[in-house]
């Protein structure tokens, strides 16, 4: 390699670990070559890299540990460099609020439709996983959202833990990380409607899964702080309420039991290391199916809109940008290496974006009723109407005066 600097597109925990299975270069074909899109890839000296993964087991470790901090805010603001690039970063990925014209000019004549990460996007980010709650406001935006487009939410959670939060059975859910899809449910009845059950890829791997957790809990049982969470098919090992200087311990204490499940796989959330199976399968692919499932696979007239905060939603992100169509919204309020578009500070501007799109959706289709209910005046064709070709549904017309 002759360039001095190299891109990172992995986090440096998911380097070290993937170098621990397959023991091959770092230096990927797709690590080294920047996307040609605009800005957002952090460039580290590849002496530092160097340093920072030397192949042997202790300052591996220290390696998982460095990945483990940047994925604290706190450690994040400490940097002057990325706090220094903080308004150019916002000129490459600028708010999605201030840009909300363009955004809905550029989706003139197409199928919007919306995907949407769970923690950290519609909830606040809390200590107690369990306790991650989304709130009335959110929900009823959702609700609105939801009737006006095609809707998901696409989530590392498991499943029906992510229902429990938002509670709105009309919607589609993508748990674990997208392995496991279900469309909205008949009669709202979400518990009852095992048959719409889409998509469930890594089916094989539940009872590896469920042994796992079981080590897992053990394991970790000396690590104050630490939470492990079953996601059904993938697991996450919370380190939100771990000391700092045990998180190496709980580093290793999860690579000593990986070791034993190679077709198992570590990725990196936020103050969270998230298992799951090796397949090729993330929350990218499961947007892929969903447009699919909707009738949207090979139509040039959708515009999907992601909007995510963690590293797994960077997945849907490089769908989006690939595909060349819609785009990602990346919730953070610091600078991060993304493939998303644009950004949103936090859940309550996420709340003003949806509120915005509903509401510029329902004016948009009131005027387009005006102008049909004006044409057939004109025309002295209003008793013709009910025999008339629908350009607008009755439940649009219903939702104009909503
Ligand atoms: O894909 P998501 O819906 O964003 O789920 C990703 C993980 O979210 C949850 O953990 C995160 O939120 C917790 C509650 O705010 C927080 O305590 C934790 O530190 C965050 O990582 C969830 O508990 C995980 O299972 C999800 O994988």
């Amino acid at each position: 390699m002759t360039k001095k600097n190299v891109l990172v597109k992995e986090s440096g925990l998911e380097m070290a670990i993937n170098m621990a299975v397959s023991n091959s270069s770092i230096f990927t074909t797709a690590a080294q070559k920047p996307p040609s899109v605009p800005g957002g890839y952090i460039t580290i000296s590849r002496k530092k890299l160097l340093q920072n993964l030397e192949i042997n087991g202790g300052t591996r470790i220290n390696s998982w540990v460095d990945s483990m901090r940047a994925s604290s805010p706190t450690h994040h603001k400490a940097s002057h460099s990325l706090a220094d690039d903080h308004s150019s970063w916002m000129l490459q990925h600028p708010s999605a609020l201030d840009m909300f014209e363009q955004i809905t000019k550029a989706s003139k004549g197409k199928q919007i439709v919306m995907f949407l990460d769970y923690d950290g996007t519609l909830s606040p980010i809390v200590e107690d996983p369990d306790r991650a709650f989304m709130s009335d406001a959110m929900r009823a935006t959702v609700r609105k959202l939801a009737r006006y487009f095609p809707t998901a939410i696409v989530s590392g959670r498991c499943r029906d833990k992510v229902y429990s939060f938002v509670r709105l059975a009309e919607l589609y859910y993508a748990g674990s990380h997208g392995m496991d899809i279900k469309g909205p449910s008949k009669g709202s009845n979400y518990a009852k409607s095992a048959q719409s059950v889409l998509c469930q890829p890594a089916s094989e791997f539940l009872p590896m899964i469920d042994e796992v957790y079981q080590i897992l809990l053990e394991k970790t049982k000396s690590t104050p702080g630490a939470k492990v969470e079953n996601n059904k098919f993938c697991l996450s090992v919370h380190f939100r309420c771990v000391e700092e200087k045990r998180w190496s311990e709980l580093a290793q204490q999860v690579r000593s039991v990986l070791k034993e499940y190679p077709k198992l796989r570590l990725t990196q959330g936020r103050k969270v290391l998230e298992i799951r199976p090796t397949i090729k399968w993330d929350k990218g692919k499961a947007l892929e199916f969903l447009l699919e499932s909707l009738g949207y696979a090979n139509c040039a007239d959708v515009f999907p809109v992601y909007i995510g905060d963690d590293r797994t939603d960077e997945d849907a992100f490089k769908v989006l940008r690939d595909r060349g169509q819609g785009f990602g919204i990346l919730v953070s309020k610091i600078p991060k290496e993304t493939n998303a578009a644009y950004s949103l500070q936090e859940p309550s501007e996420v709340m003003d974006f949806l509120r915005r799109l509903v509401e510029w959706k329902r004016l948009s289709l009131r005027r387009q009723f005006r102008m049909l209910r004006r044409a057939v005046l004109d025309d002295g064709l209003l008793t013709k109407l009910d025999k008339a070709e629908p350009i607008i549904t009755v439940q649009d017309a219903e939702m104009t005066c909503a």
